[in-house]
């Protein structure tokens, strides 16, 4: 492993910078390693705040995990440090910043672009099963984009989001699948489910099941109440992947080996993702 993995890191070892993404993260700069020159984002965690959230354990997990998760699509977590009062994560840091402010300036995305995205989350994702972590909660707010333009699942931290949205209901429910809504256990079709989200809400710029009341959102995620509108214009073979990802039956749900093969995918994702 490199020199990061086994260091005991300290504050003393980074120059600050500005502060990163809008504060939902908890409090995230951009630092530079004084050794290396190495920017990295550092963010930092109260640990008064993960008591009260009772997460410490799931932090320690999540960090077990990310620390043996290498992919090009999936963003580093380095290492991590504490203080008296707080704890540190050392994060990649990604160039070109939050893609739902990039979705929302251009409101939606060109196909070409679209399909070189869901391709490269499928391939993350994949990557993931395949080292049995499912559940990556895939959303706009969770990705980020590298210097190349390539998409990194950020993933803050899944279990405070997720914790905050439930006690505070604020945040989205468009991604849960049908299993999620009457929370019966899941696998890693939950990622399909949210990829095909993911996928439609790039195409039209909205999520599928969106409206006005949760409830209302509920019952159309239960009943797959899927519709295509006729602006902006979208191809058949997009409509065809998104249909055959946004199926109740978990198990009927197109593999995600499956859609790096699908014609749509073939046709308008670029192979460097
Ligand atoms: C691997 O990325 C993470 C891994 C873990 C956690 C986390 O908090 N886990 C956690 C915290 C408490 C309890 C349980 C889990 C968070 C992140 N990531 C983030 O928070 C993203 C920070 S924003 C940002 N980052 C880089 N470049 C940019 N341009 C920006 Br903007």
């Amino acid at each position: 492993e490199d020199a990061t993995e086994k260091k005991r890191w300290t504050l003393s070892d980074f120059n600050i910078g500005k502060p990163l993404g809008r504060g939902k993260f908890g409090h995230v700069y951009i630092a530079r390693e004084r050794r290396s020159n190495h920017v990295v984002a550092l963010k930092v965690l109260f640990k008064s705040q993960l008591k009260q959230s009772q997460v410490e354990h799931q932090l320690r997990r999540e960090v077990e995990i990310q620390s043996h998760l290498r992919h090009p699509n999936i963003l580093r977590l380095y290492g991590y440090f504490y203080d008296q009062k707080r704890v540190y994560l050392i994060l990649e840091y990604a160039a070109k910043g939050e893609l739902y402010k990039e979705l929302q300036k251009c409101k939606y995305f060109t196909e070409r672009r679209s399909a070189t995205y869901v391709a490269s989350l499928a391939r993350a994702l994949i990557y993931c099963h395949g080292k049995h972590v499912i559940h990556r909660d895939i959303k706009p707010e969770n990705l980020l984009v590298g210097s190349q333009g390539e998409l990194k699942i950020a993933d803050f931290g899944w279990s405070v989001h997720t914790f905050n949205r439930r006690r505070t209901m604020c945040g989205t429910l468009d991604y849960l699948p049908p299993e999620m809504v009457e929370s019966v256990e899941h696998d890693a079709s939950v990622d399909i489910w949210s990829l095909g989200i993911l996928c439609y809400e790039f195409l039209y710029g909205i999520p599928p099941f969106e409206a006005k009341e949760h409830s209302d959102t509920y019952r159309r995620i239960l009943q797959v109440d899927l519709k295509f509108p006729p602006k902006p214009v979208v191809s058949a073979a997009a409509k065809d992947l998104i249909s055959q990802m946004l199926v109740k039956d978990t198990t009927k749900r197109l593999p995600l080996h499956k859609l790096l093969e699908h014609p749509w995918i073939v046709q308008n994702a670029d192979p460097s993702g």
